[in-house]
């Protein structure tokens, strides 16, 4: 496994921040000082250069891991820790597949670190979500559907990250069980309205990482709540 894959190994509990949102300067500090393991920067709107740098030099006062989810080209800010770049595995419109990756590795070529890419296979599951919206994504799979695309990014595709994305409401964990029992060698990401303990601890229990998004720019106080209930939280054994 190559170094960048294991960096991310021992991540439970990751805190994703949207550049395009306001955060002040009390709260980002409680969000990166609350024990989490990493901050991914990203999000599927509204993102630019200069509101993605911005954001990365308040998070770089901090001791902690700092990841950009590159989910626009005029965003590729160099100095994160490392880049994740999604691929929609549930649409056909092939730009969100591999269409963007293509254009931005015309246009950064030699520019791009390598060694710091990992590969996420989005599996998009909230059909109200501005990303499945953005991305026309088939959000409306069975589990069995859910659990056939995961292999693929598993299997046939050998990714380092399956993503199980929920955004904005809180997933069915009979298919997040049932993607959990077909992945195998893939880091499980799974995130998706998360608003406190008992949302993250079920989380918890079937994926590796747990990320937590929105709620940090409701609840800041129950954002951090999630920090401890996924760390406490073990992983579930499946046969
Ligand atoms: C030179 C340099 C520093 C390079 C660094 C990295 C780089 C640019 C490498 C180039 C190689 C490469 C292959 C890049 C990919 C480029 C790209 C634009 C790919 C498309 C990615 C994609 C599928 C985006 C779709 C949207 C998506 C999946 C976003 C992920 C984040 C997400 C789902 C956020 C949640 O959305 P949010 O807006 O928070 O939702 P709510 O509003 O509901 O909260
Ligand atoms: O914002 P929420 O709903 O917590 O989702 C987290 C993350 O998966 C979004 O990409
Ligand atoms: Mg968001």
């Amino acid at each position: 496994m190559n170094e960048i894959r294991q960096s991310i190994q021992p991540w439970r509990h990751v805190f994703k921040l949207d550049p395009d949102r306001e955060l002040g300067d009390q709260e980002l500090e409680a969000i990166c000082c609350s024990g989490t393991d990493a901050i991914l920067v990203g999000g599927s709107t509204g993102v630019t250069y200069e509101n993605t740098t911005r954001l990365l030099a308040r998070v770089r006062q901090y001791e902690l891991p700092c990841a950009l989810e590159v989910s626009n080209l005029e965003a590729a800010v160099p100095g994160f820790d490392l880049y994740m770049i999604p691929m929609v595995l549930n649409t056909s419109d092939t730009e969100w597949i591999f269409g963007h990756h293509r254009k931005a590795i015309e246009r950064f070529g030699s520019l791009i670190p390598w060694e710091l890419l990992l590969t996420e296979g989005y599996i998009v599951l909230n059909e109200d979500s501005s990303v499945a919206r953005l991305t026309g994504a088939d959000s409306r799979l069975s589990a069995r559907g859910a659990a056939a695309y995961a292999q693929i990014a598993d299997k046939l595709m050998q990714l380092p990250v399956v993503y199980i994305e929920y955004s904005g409401t809180f997933g069915n964990m009979e298919t997040v069980r049932e993607v959990r029992e077909t992945v195998e060698n893939s880091q499980l990401f799974y995130g998706g309205g998360i608003t406190g303990e008992a949302e993250a601890e079920q989380a918890a229990a079937l994926c590796d990482t747990v990320v937590v998004g929105n709620i940090i720019y409701r609840d800041v106080q129950q954002a951090l709540f999630t920090v401890q209930a996924v760390k406490q939280t073990p992983k579930i054994q499946l046969d």
